[in-house]
């Protein structure tokens, strides 16, 4: 089994040449260069000239740029740009339905960010478009649009990061979660991180270097987990060869799913460690 891990995926605002160079040096595993809300109107034309000189550099992973949204008048040159200079894959803001993205006919993979009321209830369908890669949260779009009021445990967002987690699991593509705005609460950073991971997530959207690390450990697998996952494939293969199809490891329960659950951690550790 062969993944590529996506437990950190970076946005850097296209018009801070600084950021821009510092990305590449922080372990994200993968970069957003943002055209979109992180810049203002003014600087729309030189963010978009950094990100082209930026895609011409060598990166350590994949390189997305984040066009503005469709309708505005900026997103055909962005996109065209980023394709001409060899983006790993685009991310759309604020997708409501498969048929926009179906109209893109695009050669790059397509990261779908979920963020308005319709994209939730679209989600299901704009997931299952070939071509998209992932569907992308964006929560402070979202709560504005529901006029929902900030909660420490997201539960006005719930239903909808299920939704994402569930459209883009059944599509078989990957959900990633929004971007928490406070760099500066690495305790609340982390909590988040965990919620996230148990809903489902496969990795996280971030905004700053102090949170990449956290990211990645949070949606990452550990040597224990990893070992873990070894000792239960071995268990499995063993009750196999018995002809059986259900079986106990260290007290619990193990079947087919469960040995596929041990075989993708395992897979997501070694990545990891290339
Ligand atoms: C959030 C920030 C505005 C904070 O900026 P600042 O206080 O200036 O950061 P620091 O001084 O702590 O920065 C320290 C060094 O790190 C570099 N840096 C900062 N952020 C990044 C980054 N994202 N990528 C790479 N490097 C970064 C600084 O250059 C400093 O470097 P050095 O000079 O060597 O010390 C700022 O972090 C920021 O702008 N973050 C990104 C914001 C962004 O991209 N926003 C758009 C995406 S989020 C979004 O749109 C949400 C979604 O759509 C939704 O609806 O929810
Ligand atoms: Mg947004």
């Amino acid at each position: 089994m062969s993944v590529k891990p996506y437990r950190s995926m970076l946005y850097v605002p296209g018009d801070k040449p600084r950021a821009l160079e510092k990305a590449r040096t922080l372990g994200a595993d993968a970069v957003i260069l943002d055209l979109e809300d992180a810049v203002a109107p003014e600087h729309k034309e030189d963010a978009r000239s950094n990100v082209q000189a930026a895609l011409k550099e060598n990166w350590p992973c994949p390189v997305l740029v984040r066009v503005n949204g469709l309708g505005t008048r900026w997103e055909h040159q962005d996109r065209e740009m980023a394709l001409l200079a060899g983006v790993d894959g685009l991310v759309l803001p604020k997708v409501e339905d498969a048929r926009t993205v179906q109209d893109l006919h695009l050669r790059v993979p397509l990261w779908a960010m979920i963020e308005t009321p319709a994209g939730v209830l679209n989600a299901a369908a704009i997931a299952a478009v070939p071509g998209v890669a992932g569907l992308l949260v964006g929560a402070n779009d979202l709560a504005r649009a529901l006029r929902s009021r900030p909660h420490p445990e997201r539960l006005p967002l719930l239903h909808a990061l299920s939704a994402v987690v569930l459209s883009a699991r059944a599509a078989g593509k990957l959900p990633i979660d929004a971007v928490f705005n406070d760099v500066r609460d690495p305790e609340g950073f982390a909590r988040e991180c965990e919620q996230g991971r148990t809903l489902g997530f496969a990795g996280k959207t971030v905004i700053h270097p102090a949170q990449v690390e956290a990211a990645n450990a949070a949606f990452g697998v550990t040597d224990a987990q990893a070992q873990a996952a070894r000792e239960l494939l071995d268990a499995w293969a063993q009750a196999r060869q018995e002809g059986k199809s259900v079986t106990t490891h260290a007290g619990a329960l193990v079947e087919q799913m469960h040995a596929d659950g041990a075989a993708e951690h395992l897979a997501l550790w070694e990545a990891a460690q290339r």
